[in-house]
């Protein structure tokens, strides 16, 4: 099993780097430097892909979304999938900004997994009490490459549970700036988010954006 062997670097570049998984590790504040350019690409993402609440067969997400890259993860009542069209728009979905594609890359590389490739990144929204209920990330055509998950403003309780529904879920907080890799044995694991506390973040007010990289095509 391939163990994580660059937190020794991570640490040296004054981050620290938590690890919740044989595969799995949260690099707290990766990304405290990054906030400001963050938020200008989302600005031109958003104009082009605006936030929309999707329908589920079940009912409609409690988060709302969007996607950059080539591929975008969309819901409706048939099921989920990856679209190469934004259905709002009828139109690709907005490229995936160069600063986003790096970070990412740098994360997973920190994480062990070299060479990620990301071609999608969908974008959640949380309001207060928003939330997203235990699931596995399995859209993907290509479960060797991992997810990771970019978090900003409000701070939520991330659940990690196991590769059953039923798996007991350990709890941990994801604050503005980090980053969350998971792959390998970890990446078909269970997890979800608690409804987030009503509060005010200084740079993003009462709002939780989650951004998740994935690689969809083998
Ligand atoms: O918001 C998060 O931290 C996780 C989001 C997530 O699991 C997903 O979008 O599939
Ligand atoms: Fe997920």
């Amino acid at each position: 099993m391939q163990q994580l062997d660059l937190i020794g670097d991570v640490r040296a570049q004054g981050l620290s780097a938590q690890q919740i998984g044989p595969q799995a590790c949260i690099f707290r504040g990766f990304l405290r430097e990054d906030a400001a350019g963050f938020l200008a690409d989302l600005a031109a993402v958003l104009r082009a892909s605006p936030w929309r609440r999707m329908p589920t067969a079940r009912g409609w997400m409690s988060v709302e979304q969007s996607n950059c890259g080539s591929h975008g993860w969309v819901s409706d009542k048939k099921g989920y999938r990856y679209s190469l069209f934004d259905p709002l728009t009828g139109e690709p979905w907005p490229d995936m900004p160069a600063l986003w594609r790096q970070r990412a890359v740098e994360a997973a590389e920190s994480a062990g997994f070299a060479r990620f490739s990301p071609q999608a990144c969908l974008l959640n929204r949380y309001g207060p009490k928003s939330k997203m209920g235990l699931h596995q990330d399995r859209d993907e055509e290509d479960v060797a490459a991992p997810i990771v998950s970019m978090s900003f403003g409000l701070p939520a309780v991330f659940l990690f549970g196991g590769l059953k529904r039923t798996d007991p879920v350990e709890k941990y907080l994801l604050e503005h700036g980090d980053v969350l890799v998971w792959g390998g044995v970890d990446r078909l694991r269970f997890h979800g988010v608690m409804p987030v506390r009503q509060a005010s973040h200084a740079l993003l007010g009462e709002q939780r954006l989650n951004l998740t990289f994935r690689r969809v095509l083998r």
